[in-house]
């Protein structure tokens, strides 16, 4: 109780006092602060405003500033980081909020210039948009188009596909009681986020996680203004799934014919053939279909999948009337080396506005494959809360990557998600309380940590 009170006090002190770490949602969904005074400033994320943005980009990123020499310490994208390991974890940390507050100030006195003046805009706008163009009076041409190049095709909002109640519970090897699933998917839905694929409609035998479908989606009906994908591999699991409620589904195939066989029991050809079947279905009753490609860079059996492979089965589920594709790095092998490649080939067939990128995190590659995405003018990933998942079919898959990182990574870059990360951290706290194990989620971590280590400043 006293550390809690002591807790909400020092992040009372900070928020005073300092930018923003925090959201406060997160804050409010771990203790109420009815009887203290609210934390000013917490609702936004540590982001990359302009100086940061600048910093970046500048040769001069790592050289120390004034008054910083003395500890050896440089700023790189707004974090410090130590050249000698003389300075304590506290002196960092204050350090940081201290940085970060020169940048609200900063942005704070833009405000108030007015828009044709400023010279740093909030990372929250949609600056870096296909449309926008970088601006500041105090760098270089050279810099300038750097940043332009980098930050050209960006969208300015990017639609999350959470796939955690599917693809995360999945793997687990234990069987998450169904009322567990239902309120993960409620709070999921109460974090701004747009689309929550909820579970499959596939056979339990194959895969007993997700038995409970029917249960979950009657349980899930009420729930207005966030869609409900669930999987259905067939006919059978299409009908199913209808009866059950569902709005949307989705069809699953694989690049790779060695996984089709094994996560689906039968050939690319067959899968194919059998998802006309379901889009054909689903079109007589106005049910959207989004198509899933598996293995789009390797295969736990077959090793690297080619680009055409991607294309091909790509624009089959495009042509037979999947509104959407999900270009899926099962095992998580991707880098953007293999990446950039296959996009182009699944570009070159399927409109950009129609893909999805969805990747897992065996490597620590999804962060730098998913940006390489945005650069290339993909605006939705599909991504699971505190990085839960992997694929039952294929051995060593790792989770998804989390949402909260792709979430704490779109807001820094200025592109909106309409995902509260404060509630989106509660939820994987949640879920992995219920599992028994630590987040994979490397910002739900740090940030708890924030939390955890704030009454100290
Ligand atoms: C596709 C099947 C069904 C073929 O399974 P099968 O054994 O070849 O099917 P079957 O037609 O021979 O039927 C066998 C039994 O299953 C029943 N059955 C048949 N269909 C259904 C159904 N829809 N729902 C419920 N039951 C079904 C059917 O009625 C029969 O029951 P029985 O007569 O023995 O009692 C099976 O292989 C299966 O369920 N596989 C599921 C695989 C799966 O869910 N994998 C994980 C999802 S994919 C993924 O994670 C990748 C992704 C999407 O995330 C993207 C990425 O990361 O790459």
């Amino acid at each position: 109780m006293l550390a809690t009170r002591a807790l909400r006090e020092g992040l009372w002190r900070i928020g005073r006092f300092q930018h923003t770490l925090i959201p406060s949602s997160f804050l409010r969904s771990r203790s109420a602060m009815s009887s203290l005074e609210e934390p000013i400033a917490l609702d936004s994320l540590p982001s990359l405003d302009g100086v940061g943005r600048v910093q970046r980009f500048s040769s001069g990123a790592c050289r120390p500033r004034v008054g910083e020499t003395e500890m050896g310490n440089c700023l790189i994208e707004g974090r410090s980081c130590s050249s000698s390991n003389n300075c304590n974890d506290e002196y960092k940390w204050r350090r940081q909020a201290r940085d970060m507050f020169r940048g609200d100030l900063t942005s704070r006195r833009n405000s108030r210039l007015g828009r044709s003046q400023r010279v740093f805009e909030s990372a929250y706008d949609p600056m870096y948009s296909q449309e926008r163009h970088y601006s500041s009076s105090c760098n270089g041409k050279d810099l300038r188009d750097f940043a332009n190049k980098f930050l050209r095709g960006m969208p300015s909002f990017v639609k999350i596909v959470e796939v955690g109640p599917r693809d995360g519970l999945q793997n687990e090897k234990g069987v998450v009681p169904t009322d567990i699933k239902i309120e993960l998917i409620r709070r999921l839905a109460d974090s701004g986020l747009p689309v929550v694929e909820a579970t499959s409609f596939v056979s339990p035998k194959w895969v007993p996680q997700l038995a409970d479908a029917k249960d979950i989606m009657g349980a899930i009906q009420n729930l207005q203004g966030v869609r409900f994908p669930v999987l259905t591999p067939n006919l059978k699991g299409f009908d199913a799934a209808v009866a059950a409620g569902a709005k949307e589904v989705a069809v699953f195939a694989s690049a790779s014919e060695s996984f089709s066989k094994s996560n689906i029991n039968c050939s690319i050809e067959e899968s194919l053939a059998r998802y006309r079947d379901v889009v054909n279905a689903a079109k007589k009753l106005s049910i959207p279909v989004r198509g899933y490609v598996s293995c789009v860079v390797g295969c736990p059996v077959e090793g690297p999948v080619s680009p055409s492979k991607v294309s091909y089965v790509a624009k089959e589920l495009y042509d037979m009337g999947c509104f959407e594709i999900s270009l899926g790095d099962t095992i998580g092998v991707g880098t953007p080396g293999t990446v950039i490649p296959m996009l182009e080939a699944v570009m070159s067939v399927v409109p950009v506005e129609k893909l999805a990128v969805h990747f897992h995190d065996t490597y620590g590659q999804s962060l730098p494959n998913i940006l390489v995405s945005l650069q290339m003018g993909v605006s939705i990933v599909d991504s699971s809360v505190a990085g839960l998942g992997g694929c039952p079919y294929a051995k060593g898959a790792s989770g998804n990557v989390a949402t909260e990182d792709v979430v704490y990574m779109l807001h820094g870059l200025g592109i909106k998600t309409n995902v509260d990360l404060g509630k989106l951290m509660a939820v994987g706290e949640f879920i992995c309380a219920q599992l028994g194990r630590q987040s994979g989620s490397k910002t739900a971590v740090a940030l708890s940590k924030l939390t955890a280590d704030a009454s100290k400043i």
